[in-house]
């Protein structure tokens, strides 16, 4: 199953805001549908953006206006920017040459995906734990639904499943848009996975009493200092894993590594505003006019970070 490709002249991609209930294919047509399924996180995570991002130049057909509203749809993960470029270097070649630059870039995300598995899997494995089977933390959904077929961290923990080393996974639900608990939870029961699902603030506390062996998350952007944009809630789990002295591991293809931003202040953080916190689907739960700040992502600074895996190497901030 492929959260995201290119079939007969259109996108299709799994609506992610029907799961787990309904596993419905959207076939996207023109940039702006593309846009609306990128803001409403129809399609999410950083890698899957960037191959969206490669597909919707396939899609503007030669419109620069378009492709400069598609790169500004989500501002946090660079991938969506860098997958946009990637394809539209090629515009003046013609739709053909766009269009197979963006099948490459799912390509290469597939050939990543898979890559890090085998990379992370061996680093917890080998010098860094040794431990019998692992209990990996996680927040967020950084599995086959954030990328095209296999995930980032989640994928590492898929690994070490097929290898028989996985104990389990603990999923933090990821408030406010659930992803942990609507998408993660899916895709380790498809799997087969042994895994549990957490609040976000048991977290830190959960790694101080001791049950887990590593904290494995993805990235939406990596400052060339090491420092790390990911979904809201990573920068806590940094700080507990440092305190109870638990690897804390960044799992991303080196196309989130962003060298132009020198440090993780200068990351754009998204900011979703008031109504994703202050109501869930459509149901209110907090009082009426009560006001909320909703940034959909933090920043972990680099020495809280053990170490960072990609499709190429292992590096130690
Ligand atoms: C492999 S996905 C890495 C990140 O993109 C992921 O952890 C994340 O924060 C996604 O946020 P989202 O808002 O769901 O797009």
């Amino acid at each position: 199953m492929r959260t995201i490709d290119w079939v007969d002249g259109a996108i299709e991609l799994i609506d992610q805001t029907r799961l787990p209930d309904a596993c419905v294919t959207l076939r996207v047509h023109t940039v702006d549908e593309l846009i609306g399924a990128i803001r409403r996180l129809a399609v999410r995570g950083a890698p899957a953006l960037g191959v969206a991002g490669a597909l919707g130049v396939a899609l503007a057909r030669g419109d620069r206006e378009a492709v400069a509203r598609l790169r500004a749809a989500r501002p946090t993960a660079v991938n969506l920017a860098w997958g946009v470029d990637r394809a539209a270097a090629r515009i003046e070649e013609g739709p053909e040459a766009v269009l197979e630059t963006a099948l490459q870039v799912r390509d290469d995300d597939i050939a990543a995906c898979h890559a890090m598995g085998e990379r992370g899997a061996d680093l917890l494995q080998g010098d860094l734990l040794q431990g019998d089977r692992l209990r990996i933390m996680t927040v967020c959904n950084t599995g086959g639904l954030a990328c095209v077929e296999r995930g980032t961290a989640l994928g590492v923990a898929q690994t070490l499943h097929e290898r028989g080393r996985l104990a389990e996974v603990l999923a933090l639900e990821t408030r406010p848009l659930l992803q942990g608990a609507r998408l993660t939870a899916w895709e380790l029961g498809r799997m087969g996975a042994p895994h549990r699902l957490v609040t976000d603030g048991a977290g830190p506390y959960l790694l101080a009493r001791g049950g887990v062996d590593a904290v494995l998350i993805g990235a939406d952007r990596i400052a060339a200092n090491g420092d790390t944009a990911n979904k809201i809630g990573s920068y806590a789990l940094a700080l507990g894993a440092a305190r109870a002295g638990v690897p804390f591991i960044v799992v991303a293809p080196e196309s989130t590594i962003d060298a132009a931003t020198p440090s993780g202040e200068h990351i754009e953080i998204e900011d979703r505003g008031a109504d994703e916190i202050v109501a869930f689907r459509g149901a209110r739960v907090a009082p009426e006019g009560t006001d909320a700040i909703n940034p959909a992502f933090d920043v972990t600074p680099h020495d809280l970070i053990t170490a960072i895996v990609t499709e190429a190497r292992v590096i130690r901030p």
